[in-house]
């Protein structure tokens, strides 16, 4: 492969890094919570349970307010959650900044590119549709795919597979502790968005690099090549 053809595709996680999500979750979770008798979260609060997927994003929010949950009454919090998630997850929700040039401008050099998340499927799609993402992705793998979500590196696996390619050709790009460890046990080459959903620092997370907002991304090739 010529110096210039790496990586072969770059994937990309979903919430806190192509698109502000959290104003949606927050108000589906606080509406769902309603509904169950419990206290609203702030904005503020509900943007670090995010990442690990709903049935987690149901059990932290559950946990702060000191409360043990079952699987079982976890699965039918996380329904109704979704119940009055999907039908809005696109109101609140932005694009973040040059999210729509850096993919493109990635595919016309002869990318490919792609999703991976933790986030279910079916809102992963109306998501990248709303902000016209969805025709220009080489493959998009939800949280609710059939691999462990990430930290593991079962879905990242997947998006490789679909792709035809190896992980050494690609590079990750995510917001949060969840995606350089999956990347990492992919032996994928991860760079981290500064200012997503997580506290840690970029040192913190370890990740192979780190930039400021996504137009940075493609100036990080040459030094992970
Ligand atoms: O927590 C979620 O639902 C999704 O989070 P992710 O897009 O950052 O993987
Ligand atoms: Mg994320």
């Amino acid at each position: 492969m010529a110096a210039d053809d790496w990586p072969k595709a770059v994937l990309f996680d979903l919430d806190g890094t192509l698109v502000d999500s959290a104003p949606d979750l927050h108000a589906a979770l606080n509406e769902t919570l309603e509904s169950y008798g419990e206290p609203p979260f702030t904005l503020e609060a509900v943007t670090r349970m995010i990442g690990g997927g709903v049935p987690k994003l149901i059990e932290r929010a559950y946990a702060a307010l000191d409360k043990e949950l079952d699987p079982a009454v976890r699965d039918r919090i996380v329904e109704r959650f979704l119940k009055i998630y999907e039908p809005r997850s696109t109101e609140l929700t932005t694009l973040y900044s040059r999210a729509s040039e850096v993919t493109r401008s990635l595919k016309a050099e002869g990318r490919a590119i792609g999703v991976v998340t933790n986030k279910p499927g079916e809102a992963t799609g109306q998501i990248l549709r709303h902000f016209g993402l969805s025709d220009l992705m080489d493959v998009v793998v939800g949280g609710d795919a059939g691999p462990a979500k990430k930290p593991e590196p079962g879905l990242l696996f997947l998006a490789c597979e679909t792709l035809g390619l190896e992980p050494a050709d690609v590079l990750f790009v995510g917001d949060s502790e969840n995606d350089v460890k999956a990347a990492q046990a992919a032996g994928i080459k991860v760079v981290v968005v500064i200012g997503g959903y997580t506290t840690l620092s970029p040192e913190q997370l370890g990740a192979d690099g780190a930039v400021d907002s996504l137009s940075g991304v493609q100036a990080m090739f040459e030094a992970l090549r």
